[in-house]
């Protein structure tokens, strides 16, 4: 199956609020589409989303890196040598990352489509339902309290706190929103890198002892001090889950060998695609350690890809799959089923399941 040419273009879709984090506040989501069409008339579909403070791609770096280095390698390759094609790929650059997922998803939809199977049932198929939790801004406690209380009129069952801006007051927020929202709901925190590891042991251990039993703690510290993780991991009861510290296979063996976290949270934007997601998760299956699949900022159609990976694999446990819900509009069209807490994958539809992107700008080059 040879790819004959690619299409790349430019979306951005508005938020229902602000979604802030220790890094960064967005207004709005941008997303980079990829378009690949194949000699024999199919399309595939993927997607990249600037996360210039996690990935350190911008809009103009993912087109840059998608017309120089990627277009001129994937023009005329064959996908039934996927091996090939996309170790040249890995090896031809480094970082770029959610440039690369664009084209490895693509890649994968095509694959899935032309054995007229859904992308998940390609994977593995283990099912085809995944939850998610949903994200709640970090902002004063009395917001995040009503945006929790939104959550759960809305369906969510399991939230995901950010914290990290002004440490001080996070404690406070996370007592508020426990108390407002009682025992059952499942409440785990992120905190993009915002605490050093002294300060992330004493406030977590602050959690526990007065039991507002947290399932696990995101990204305490930097993403590229394993020491500080490993500090917080060994000091404290509640799970801790390394997000930004993990991009590749090779920091997943890093990070296990060192125990340095207890859970990975794998995202197709960070390590490039499924191609090197199925890599991350091997070794942590290997290495009894659980993954949790999660996304950043991004639309329909990467979190569809990430969606099918997930439900692919029996040992994802939990995902962090909440994008579409964050967005007010919806410009792709097909893909996951989204209905609150829910994405589901058509038993039927081949591929990702895109048929369109709507009001979406081509790129000419
Ligand atoms: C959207 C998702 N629930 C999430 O919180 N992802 C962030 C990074 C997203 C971004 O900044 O675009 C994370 O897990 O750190
Ligand atoms: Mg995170």
């Amino acid at each position: 199956m040879k790819i004959v040419d690619i299409l790349i273009g430019k979306i951005k879709i508005p938020l229902k609020r602000p979604f802030k984090t220790a890094l960064r506040t967005v207004y709005f989501a941008e997303d980079i589409i990829v378009k690949l069409l194949t000699r024999s008339g199919l399309v595939g579909y993927g997607s990249a989303a600037p996360t210039l403070a996690i990935t350190g791609e911008s809009s103009d770096s993912i087109i840059s890196c998608l017309v120089n280095n990627l277009k001129p390698k994937i023009i005329g390759a064959d996908l039934s040598n996927l091996e090939k094609v996309m170790n040249d790929l890995h090896s031809s650059f480094v970082n770029n990352t959610s440039a690369l997922a664009a084209v490895d998803m693509a890649f994968y939809d095509l694959l899935a489509q032309s054995l007229n199977l859904p992308l998940y049932k390609y994977l593995g198929g283990y099912h085809n339902l995944v939850f998610t939790d949903l994200t709640i801004s970090a902002n004063s406690p009395e917001v995040m309290v009503a945006d929790s209380l939104i959550a759960l009129d809305e369906g969510f069952q399991d939230l995901k706190l950010k914290l990290g801006l002004n440490p001080s007051l996070d404690f406070v927020r996370v007592q508020a929103v426990r108390t407002a929202v009682g025992n059952k709901v499942k409440i785990s925190l992120d905190a993009n890198q915002a605490w050093g590891a002294k300060e992330a042991v004493r406030i977590i251990r602050r959690f526990e002892k007065l039991n507002l039993n947290i399932e696990f703690v995101e990204q305490p510290v930097k993403a590229k001090k394993l020491s500080d993780l490993r500090y917080v991991t060994q000091n404290v009861e509640t799970d801790i889950l390394a997000d930004e510290s993990v991009f590749s296979p090779y920091d997943a063996l890093q990070l296990i060998h060192h125990k340095a976290c207890d859970l990975l949270n794998i995202k197709l934007a960070k390590a490039g695609g499924i191609f090197n997601a199925t890599k991350i998760l091997n070794i942590a299956e290997a290495a009894g350690v659980e993954c949790i699949v999660g996304c950043m900022l991004e639309s329909q159609i990467s979190v569809t890809a990430a969606a099918h990976f997930a439900a692919a694999k029996k040992s994802i446990v939990r995902c962090d799959l909440d994008s579409p819900s964050l967005l007010a509009e919806n410009p792709i069209v097909g893909g996951a089923v989204v209905e609150a807490n829910t994405l589901t994958l058509s038993e039927t539809d081949a591929g990702l399941g895109i048929k369109e992107v709507l009001n979406v700008e081509y790129l000419k080059f």
